[in-house]
């Protein structure tokens, strides 16, 4: 069985392309990082070890690796996969799209297509939705009836933290114990080989948001209050009573909205959430902040961690005030190496707060979160005075 996966990053390597090979895929990744791609082609092999002390290396073999800016080889590669993965960041879909797209038609045009399931593990509702809609614009319309019979884009959630890695040999990376990789069985093609190590369900809708609202929420709450306190990682970040009592608030609050939402039992929530925030403590691991608040206008945005579960907890009569308070310092994560960051912090000078609040959150002037927001921002100490 063959899996193209699309990013040789952290998570490809330490998770997607682990799994993958221990479940019997020969794993192609394709990848722009030149570096990572040298390595792979010619070792066919790394390791990967796991924070837990022991010192342990695991060995992966049997993978390959093709230079993701060669679109024709890209395309090619995907044409003879039996699945297609990918781990290269949500905003890096849209340009994968086009190559996976054409690897797509050339399947298409055989005369008895083999079906393909294409799995976007990115953090992200509906990942896969989102990368089918970008590969159909670049199809023509006469593929579209035999794309919706041959090819299925099924969500997925994926969980394991990976910090950026610093070792001497570029592919080898240091991973948490704790991996949970959830599919969405619903949309899969029959007669699909269960990949094992996937925790297969009908409907992702509920093991996304837990995912995303406990684990990246409180992660990136984490990330935003470390930075703001001067701490250099998540681990340092979790070591102040203050920033874990902060976390902890969050993860109340989002906790109380899926409860409510999903009618999961609370007690096996509140073990879900200690368990997570052990996760962050675990100190064989060191995970920058910088890494975790990463672009801080795709964790505001609307649909994602921190305003997605503050909206629903007005809807539901619920507290959002720390989850405000983690979205005003998302504001304040002044990081100038990181895009997202810089562009907020323009804005908030050309423009001013609300209408920055407004531009990256959706939540407009009057909205009670978005005052919420600007309180608690004008309250907050920048990072200088810290
Ligand atoms: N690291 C984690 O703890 C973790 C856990 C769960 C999910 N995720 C998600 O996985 C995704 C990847 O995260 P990461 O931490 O591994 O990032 P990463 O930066 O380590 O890896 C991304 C890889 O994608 C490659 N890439 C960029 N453009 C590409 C292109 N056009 N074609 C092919 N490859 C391309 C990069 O060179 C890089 O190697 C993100 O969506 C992230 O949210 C990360
Ligand atoms: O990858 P991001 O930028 O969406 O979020 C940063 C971290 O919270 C994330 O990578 C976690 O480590 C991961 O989601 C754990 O499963």
């Amino acid at each position: 069985m063959k899996a193209v996966h699309f990013g040789a990053g952290n998570i490809g390597r330490g998770f997607i392309g682990l799994v993958l090979s221990r479940a019997g895929y020969d794993v192609t990744f394709s990848d722009v990082n030149d570096t990572l791609v040298d390595a792979i082609q010619s070792r066919h092999a790394y390791t990967v070890s796991l924070a837990d002390g022991s010192g342990e290396k695991i060995q992966v073999d049997r993978v390959d690796a093709i230079d993701g800016k060669n679109a024709q080889l890209v395309a090619e590669t995907v044409a003879k996969a039996d699945l297609v993965t990918t781990a290269v960041g949500v905003h890096i879909l849209k340009h994968i799209a086009g190559a996976l797209a054409q690897g797509i038609a050339l399947r298409l045009q055989a005369e008895r297509p083999a079906p393909l399931h294409v799995i976007a593990c990115e953090n992200a509702i509906g990942g896969s939705t989102q990368l089918k809609e970008l590969v159909l614009g670049h199809l023509p319309a006469e593929l579209h009836d035999a794309f919706g019979r041959y090819i299925a884009f099924p969500d997925a959630a994926v969980d394991r933290i990976v910090p950026i890695q610093h070792h001497e040999d570029p592919l080898h990376v240091t991973v948490e114990p704790f991996y949970e990789w959830v599919i969405d069985r619903s949309a899969m093609l029959p007669g699909f080989p269960d990949i094992e190590g996937v925790h297969y369900v009908d409907g992702l809708e509920p093991y996304i948001e837990r995912k995303l609202f406990t684990v990246n929420t409180g992660h990136c709450t984490a990330a935003y209050h470390g930075y703001l306190a001067g701490r250099r990682t998540i681990q340092e970040a979790m070591a102040s009573q203050p920033i874990r009592a902060e976390v902890r608030a969050v993860l109340e609050e989002t906790g109380a909205v899926l409860i409510r939402k999903y009618d999961f039992p609370a007690d096996e929530h509140a073990r879900y959430i200690d368990k997570i925030l052990d996760r962050f403590a675990n100190p064989y691991l060191s995970d920058e902040v910088e890494r975790v608040g990463r672009s801080p206008i795709r964790k505001l945005s609307p649909n994602d961690r921190l305003a997605r579960p503050a909206l629903l907890a007005m809807e539901y009569g619920l507290s959002y005030a720390h989850l405000a308070e983690a979205m005003a310092a998302a504001l304040r994560f002044d990081n100038k190496d990181d895009a997202e960051a810089a562009e907020i912090q323009q804005s908030l000078q050309a423009e001013g707060l609300s209408a920055t609040i407004a531009r990256y959150t959706g939540l407009a002037e009057e909205h009670p979160i978005h005052d919420e927001v600007v309180r608690r921002y004008e309250a907050m100490r920048p990072r200088e005075q810290a």
